[in-house]
């Protein structure tokens, strides 16, 4: 398992570009016939990386056991979110089965006990990522098929910044206790995401950027607004953002990123915007 450490936002002024990427970046999230933790000390935040080859079923019990966590379980005091990137992907838990096709997602409350991920296609294999934070009531399992994601159309081709937000892990369409998880999709031609950037002093986010091809990029743009910072990022990368920090990107070309929320709020409109004027 990965340990992030919180960072402070005086200190962070003074990083170059390898301690910026070991603080803020996830590189290897995803590797065939794995299950990767990562544990960051922001608000306890754990991502997943969980891919399946169709040959064998992996089980969470078995990467993360009873020392790790301090529970008997994962979901003992936690819940967790999971959006499939890959293809067909069925998990199984003590109180269900579930099948997610490619960009569905899954809500698994506390308390959920013996979970496994299987892909159900040899030649496409499942590429689940998985967020789960601490939590303390139980509420519904829920799937949500991509089409029942809340969709949010934001920007323009002017502007480079086109893109639609499919909100899963989102207050109108299930409850949770503090998790919010949506998929972000730029329009082709658009390249700019969350700018006007903003900050949301109650709450950390998380950005899987996905869909970038080998040969393209997307520059991260991080640090509080006055003092921003870029990490280059390639595809299926992971960036933790403390809630002092912007979190926005440009692609050199278009691309689809998950991101992910918790906190001590679910108010989506409380952001603080930057205005551009502000920016340095
Ligand atoms: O606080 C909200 C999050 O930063 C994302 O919803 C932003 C986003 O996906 C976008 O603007 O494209
Ligand atoms: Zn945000």
């Amino acid at each position: 398992m990965k340990v992030l450490h919180n960072m402070h936002p005086n200190d962070t002024k003074h990083y170059d570009t390898e301690r910026l990427r070991e603080a803020f970046l996830c590189e290897e999230l995803f590797q065939l016939g794995k299950i990767n933790v990562v544990y960051s000390h922001i608000d306890r935040l754990v991502a997943l990386g969980i891919m399946p080859n169709s040959q064998e079923t992996l089980s969470l019990d078995e990467v993360i056991d009873k020392k790790s966590f301090g529970t008997d379980f994962f979901l003992q005091r936690r819940e967790m979110g999971i959006i499939n990137l890959g293809g067909a992907a069925v998990i199984d838990t003590q109180q269900g089965r579930y099948t997610l096709a490619h960009l569905d997602a899954l809500y698994l409350g506390k308390e959920t006990q013996n979970i496994s991920f299987s892909s159900l296609d040899t030649q496409n294999p499942a590429v689940l990522y998985g967020l789960s934070v601490p939590a303390h009531h139980q509420y519904p399992n829920k799937l949500i098929k991509y089409e029942e994601a809340r969709k949010v159309q934001l920007g323009s081709l002017a502007n480079a910044n086109a893109r639609r937000i499919n909100q899963y892990l989102h207050p109108d369409i299930l409850e949770t206790c503090q998790l919010c998880m949506g998929m972000t999709e730029l329009e082709k031609g658009s390249v700019w995401n969350t700018m006007p950037a903003h900050t949301h002093e109650r709450r950390m986010e998380a950005y899987l950027y996905f869909n970038i091809e080998p040969d393209q990029v997307v520059f991260h743009f991080l640090g509080e607004p006055t003092e921003t910072r870029h990490i280059v990022v390639r595809d299926k990368q992971l960036i933790i953002s403390p809630s002092w920090s912007i979190h926005s990107g440009c692609g050199t070309k278009n691309y689809s990123f998950v991101w992910g929320m918790a906190g001590e709020n679910q108010t989506f409109d409380d952001m603080d915007f930057i205005a551009m004027q502000d920016l340095r």
